[in-house]
């Protein structure tokens, strides 16, 4: 049986609750061993499995909420495994790696995707803590995740490796943090490494983040080396929440998922008063209200609470039939207790666009639905319908980054068993109108373009804009040079260059957001043999030459194959074009002229020399059954092929120019 994505795969283990002094049946005797296996034990008891946790047993004071944050690889999910295990949460015997990390995706390449809660419960010094601990992915693409958990925490653990270091992904989070006034404990992993060197990485900590080095804890996640070091500073330097309990309620939706039985299960974090089942709750973004039927805490599968109280965080079921109905960054209230909504969050920005198509499109209605159902899970993704003359009906997707699109399509792939053909992304370019007749079209004077077949005419617009992102590279010194190069033929400017250590360096540089889509960083990774990394955030727009770059086929204009350039850029695309699109036509009777034009005028050509096909030139001879069965396949054949002009253009042609670089 395919397992169902997101939470509740776990559920086979059915974690229960610990309630001491709760109603229902007692607890059972204390068991021997460490306060967390004793919870652990508790929580398995198949007596206590029916209860639900009284969470009223956690005052403010006694909760602390975390977010673990770091660069890809630097070990967030295996931390996170190990406190989980020392909290008594998952059984240590177990081999645990990755726990939170569920979606079958996040299994198979190793990295977080989606942010994950785990409440944890721990006894230190004969006091009970609730910690609520999230665990983030650490790859750009997905640092709107990051964001919003830190919205429902006071603290982090910033992880670093190491042997690696400071990486650019560590201070684009540490600044999350920093940003959101968060306490940051910084955690120095991996020290079992041979070539881990944790007093360079403390003296890197203490000259960017300007952290004393005493406050660096270095440990091995992976072997459990000083992870209880680890607790021990989330209690102590990690502030409680500061909430009303007795005020009405106010809790922010921080991140919502869909399961098709129970509906949208939202995330919540608790800061003014009390929630409850049976209570009615209301949207402060949509206004509707709804009756709770269930609310809990993930520990780190579902485990449903009595009430959720003001400081905590935990998940709410409501009768909310799509991820719309509970908007990530909405407030939700008590019913005719309206409250101040709190201040949310900027919704995430796709950077990416591409078209999806259905390979077969008897599948339309199929993959319609897949993507519908997946969107419920992912709101970052946005969809438009599009067409193809080449593809048929299909879709526009805007994802935030190229990772983002490839992990969406592998879930669909994965979870609903869908094939589909992407086409090669494009970034939100943007025209200043000055047309008036197209003004009056569009309604507005900027117009923001995702399908480069729509892009005005130059005689109709004052100008065309670019989007733009601040990008952090750090490297070891050596490799400098060459990435400096990179940058420059990338349309880069460079704004800043600190040392972070004697031997490794900080690059700031504004960039084209087109530039670094599709290959920038593999291009920064093999010239650099692995070791430089990169981070990026928006920067707006900038004012661009750009292009419209049409391909012709003897003269025919191809509308699938338009593409949008910087003018500077135009020759080497639209060669890179035409010589794909001809070692992917089939040669024909004539020859063929595959040309790149910008308005009438010719940068690229390539020529696909004439040839027949004679079918039935393998049956001389008399059979004329055998004749006909040729013939008919032949015409077969012509039904997948698009006329353009008298050319005759097989589907899997346009396929293979449009599919992305990425897709093997
Ligand atoms: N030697 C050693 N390896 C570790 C340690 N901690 C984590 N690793 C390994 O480092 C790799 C990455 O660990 P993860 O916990 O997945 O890292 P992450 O930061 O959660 O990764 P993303 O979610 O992709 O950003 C895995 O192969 C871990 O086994 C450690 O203390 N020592």
């Amino acid at each position: 049986m395919r397992l169902p994505a997101g939470r509740g795969w776990w559920r086979g283990r059915a974690l229960a609750a610990w309630v001491p002094g709760a109603a229902g049946p007692a607890p059972p005797p204390p068991l021997p061993g460490p306060p967390g296996a004793r919870a652990l034990d508790r929580l398995y008891s198949s007596a206590a499995r029916q209860e639900k946790v009284d969470m009223s047993r956690f005052p403010a004071e006694n909760i602390r909420n975390f977010s673990i944050i770091a660069h890809v690889d630097h070990g967030k999910s295996t931390l996170a495994d190990r406190l989980l295990e020392l909290t008594g949460t998952i059984d240590k015997t177990k081999n645990n790696k990755q726990v939170l990390d569920k979606l079958q995706v996040e299994r198979e390449r190793g990295i977080t995707v989606k942010a994950q809660t785990a409440s944890l419960f721990y006894n230190r010094e004969g006091k009970e803590y609730l910690l609520n601990l999230i665990d983030t992915p650490g790859h750009v693409d997905f640092s709107y995740e990051v964001s919003r958990s830190l919205s429902a925490c006071q603290g982090v653990l910033l992880v670093v490796d190491a042997n690696e270091g400071i990486q650019a992904q560590t201070v684009a989070n540490f600044f999350l943090a920093f940003e959101a006034q968060l306490s940051v404990i910084p955690v120095i992993n991996k020290i079992d490494l041979k070539n881990a060197d944790p007093e360079r990485v403390v003296k890197q900590i203490e000259k960017v983040f300007d952290i004393p080095s005493d406050e660096c804890i270095k440990i091995s996640a992976k072997l459990g080396t000083n992870v209880e070091s680890v607790l021990q500073a989330v209690i102590e330097r990690i502030p409680p929440p500061k909430v009303h309990r007795n005020s009405p309620l106010r809790a922010l939706v921080f991140d919502s998922t869909f399961d098709q039985y129970r509906g949208v299960i939202a995330n919540v974090a608790l800061f003014d008063g009390v929630v409850a089942k049976g209570d009615k709750i209301v949207s402060a973004h949509t206004q509707k209200t709804y009756e709770v039927n269930e609310v809990g805490v993930l520990n780190p599968n579902e485990q449903p609470t009595h009430k959720l109280y003001a400081g905590q965080v935990g998940y709410l079921i409501a009768g909310m039939k799509d991820v719309t109905e509970a908007q990530i960054g909405d407030t939700l209230y008590l019913h005719k207790q309206p409250v101040e909504p709190l201040p949310g969050f900027k919704s995430a920005k796709p950077m990416v666009f591409a078209g999806m198509y259905p390979v077969d499109q008897s599948e339309y209605n199929n993959l319609k639905s897949a993507i519908e159902k997946l969107t419920l899970n992912d709101s970052s993704v946005t969809v438009h319908r599009d067409s193809s003359l080449a593809l048929g009906a299909g879709w526009r997707l805007g994802f935030l980054g190229l990772l983002h699109m490839e992990v969406f399509n592998q879930r669909l792939e994965q979870e609903y068993n869908a094939s589909v053909i992407l086409t090669t992304p494009t970034v939100p370019y943007k025209a200043v109108l000055s047309s008036a007749k197209l003004i009056k079209e569009y309604r507005e004077k900027e117009i923001t373009i995702i399908n480069p077949a729509q892009f005005p005419e130059k005689s109709k617009v004052s100008e065309y804009l670019e989007p733009v992102v601040l990008g952090t590279i750090i490297t070891p010194d050596e490799y400098t040079g060459k990435i400096m190069m990179l940058c420059q033929a990338r349309r880069a400017v460079q704004k800043n260059m600190v040392f972070i250590d004697q031997n490794r360096v900080m690059l700031k540089y504004l960039l084209p957001l087109n530039e670094i889509v599709v290959d920038f960083y593999d291009s920064l990774k093999s010239l650099s043999s692995g070791y430089a990394s990169f981070d990026y955030e928006d920067a707006g727009y900038q004012t661009a030459e750009l292009v419209k770059m049409d391909i012709l086929l003897n003269g025919n204009f191809v509308e699938e194959l338009v593409t949008i350039v910087h003018k500077d850029k135009a020759h080497t695309v639209g060669k890179a074009i035409c010589e794909r699109l001809k070692d992917s036509l089939p040669r024909q009777l004539f020859e063929i002229a595959i040309q790149a034009a910008i308005g009438s005028r010719i940068i690229a050509r390539e020529t696909v020399k004439a040839y027949r096909k004679n079918v039935l030139a393998k049956c001389y001879g008399g059979d004329i059954t055998r004749k006909m069965k040729l013939l008919k396949r032949q015409a077969e054949g012509k039904k997948k092929l698009r006329k353009i002009g008298n050319i005759e253009v097989p589907k899997d042609a346009f396929i293979k120019v449009l599919k992305t670089q990425t897709d093997k």
